[in-house]
């Protein structure tokens, strides 16, 4: 601490002055609970303007909230990478998952993870999500049709998990249950409970947050659980792939990397272990449900607060003759406008990732900032999509149509919900079409509804990997 304190950071940029340990995050109000991290950087932002210091406890950066720092930060993959309190941190829970590498290793890995979440590799899933909402929409929400749903975090999070599950192993998650009724979904939330718990949210020294998870025998018992289904998979994989023909097509995400490892013995070094793959695939499933889970909880609240969107969303399904029964196809999905809109205006409005971390490598200036190797950059997001310097229509309002006209095409960095540069999610196309269909279904079958004063549905934020509505409390009808 006291090293990272003597660091030779230029302190000429305005900010809170920090606190020995917290840094900022207690007298932002940020560990009290009263505002959330991006809450607080708007509020700094107010106050400081666009380039201003903040401290993650120990930790010094620069917050970015301009367009043109932002690119200038972007462009340079060589002057910035992923900061390393983020790889030491997901390093923890995957040491040798994508969001925890850099440099050669990150190359290595990226080489077989990026195609393999590409649109035209995601398409065929199309029929199995749709599969998996009908089943969410019959079992979750048809037997308390009428009801106040207070659970729908949750259950949007059980939905993405039964998806992430077919794609990654052709298994369904749901019906995998251990002998004593702690299941893999169960040992996920765990892992990604207590993991954010001690690590993730509170900035907590690495060697303590490892301490608490080695000592903590839920998280031990996840981990262990979650090795006890994976590796078996991959095992099972494995001998199928050992027996078949090589030239069969690999299935599903993990027989993709099943695939990287068989190349082994012909590209020696260059592909993945079965330890690799282990932390590849406990990463892609946290990062399927977690963050399209926390977009899907959005959408519900949204749809009950804004009963004239849903309508719309409805009124282009009709448009479409897509009544109840009749399939979704991709055509269908793409020729959606509306639909398109209303997916963008989400991810703008709550945004899942509200700030996105860099690292300088070297000595650098921005528009007169100076950097020093080392210094932490954060890109705040939230600030860019809020801004209305890069917004025609009012960015503080919800409204889907801006994307049709007049904020069709927003500045250059003005819209990153999903990062940017070298480092932008390897997942989006999966999102933007798992989002995309759940959706469409749900507003097929059923109508979201604010229940008024009966119940809290007064949203508010929580911040745990994403961040994600606080209270959510509507009613759901069956069409
Ligand atoms: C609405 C859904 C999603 C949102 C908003 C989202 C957003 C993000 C953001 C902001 C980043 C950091 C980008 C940066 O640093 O510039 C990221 C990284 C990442 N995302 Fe996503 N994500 C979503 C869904 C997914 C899904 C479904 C997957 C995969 C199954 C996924 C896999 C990843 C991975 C592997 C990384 C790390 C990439 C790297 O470090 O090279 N994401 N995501």
């Amino acid at each position: 601490y006291s090293r990272l304190n003597r660091s030779n950071h230029t302190e000429k940029l305005p900010g809170i002055k920090p606190q020995w340990v917290f840094g900022n995050l207690y007298n932002t109000g940020i560990v009290s609970g009263r505002v959330t991290l991006p809450e607080a950087i708007a509020e700094l932002k107010e106050k400081y303007g666009d380039v201003f210091s903040f401290w993650f406890g120990p930790y010094y950066s620069i917050v970015l909230s301009r367009i043109d720092h932002v690119q200038h930060v972007l462009a340079d993959r060589h002057t910035y990478d992923i900061a390393e309190t983020t790889t030491r941190t997901f390093g923890i829970l995957f040491p040798r998952g994508l969001l925890a590498l850099r440099g050669d290793e990150w190359k290595r890995h990226a080489r077989f993870i990026l195609p393999m979440l590409k649109r035209a590799k995601v398409l065929p899933y199309l029929d199995t999500m749709i599969a998996c909402t009908d089943r969410f929409i019959d079992e979750k929400l048809s037997r308390r049709n009428g009801e106040i749903h207070t659970d729908l975090v949750e259950q949007s999070q059980r939905l993405l998990l039964d998806i992430i599950g077919f794609i990654a192993f052709d298994y369904d998650l749901d019906s995998l249950s251990s002998h004593d009724g702690y299941d893999l979904p169960h040992a996920f939330n765990d892992f990604v409970r207590l993991g954010n718990q001690f690590i993730l949210k509170n900035g907590i020294p690495f060697w303590l947050g490892k301490l608490i998870l080695r000592m903590s025998s839920k998280y031990q018992r996840a981990l262990r659980t979650m090795k006890h289904y994976v590796l078996n998979v991959i095992n099972e994989e494995q001998a199928r792939q050992q027996e078949e023909n090589s030239t069969t097509k690999p299935k599903n995400l993990v027989s993709s990397l099943v695939a990287a490892i068989k190349k082994e013995s012909s590209e020696r070094g260059t592909s993945l272990t079965p330890n690799e793959v282990f932390d590849e695939v406990s990463l892609l499933i946290l990062a399927g449900f977690e963050t399209t889970s926390t977009a899907l909880s959005w959408f519900i609240f949204y749809m009950s607060k804004y009963p004239e969107v849903q309508e719309k969303m409805k009124a282009e399904l009709k448009e479409h003759n897509l009544t109840p029964d009749m399939p979704l196809t991709k055509e269908i999905l793409d020729s959606m406008m509306y639909l398109d809109c209303l997916v963008k205006e989400i991810l703008r409005f709550s945004p899942i990732a509200p700030v996105v971390p860099r690292q300088a490598t070297c000595d650098d200036i921005i528009d007169g900032i100076e950097v020093k190797k080392g210094d932490k950059i954060v890109l705040a997001i939230q600030n860019l999509h809020r801004d209305p310097r890069y917004w025609k229509i009012d960015p503080s309002k919800f409204i889907p149509e801006r994307f049709l006209h007049e904020d069709k095409h927003p500045p250059h960095c003005a819209y990153m919900p999903f990062g940017g540069g070298h480092r932008a999610c390897a997942g989006q196309d999966l999102a933007l079409l798992e989002l995309k269909v759940l959706i469409a279904r749900l507003m097929q079958r059923v109508t979201f509804i604010d229940p008024g004063n009966e119940a809290n549905n007064s949203g508010g934020m929580i911040q745990r990997i994403t961040c994600y509505p606080k209270h959510v409390a509507v009613r759901v009808h069956l069409d």
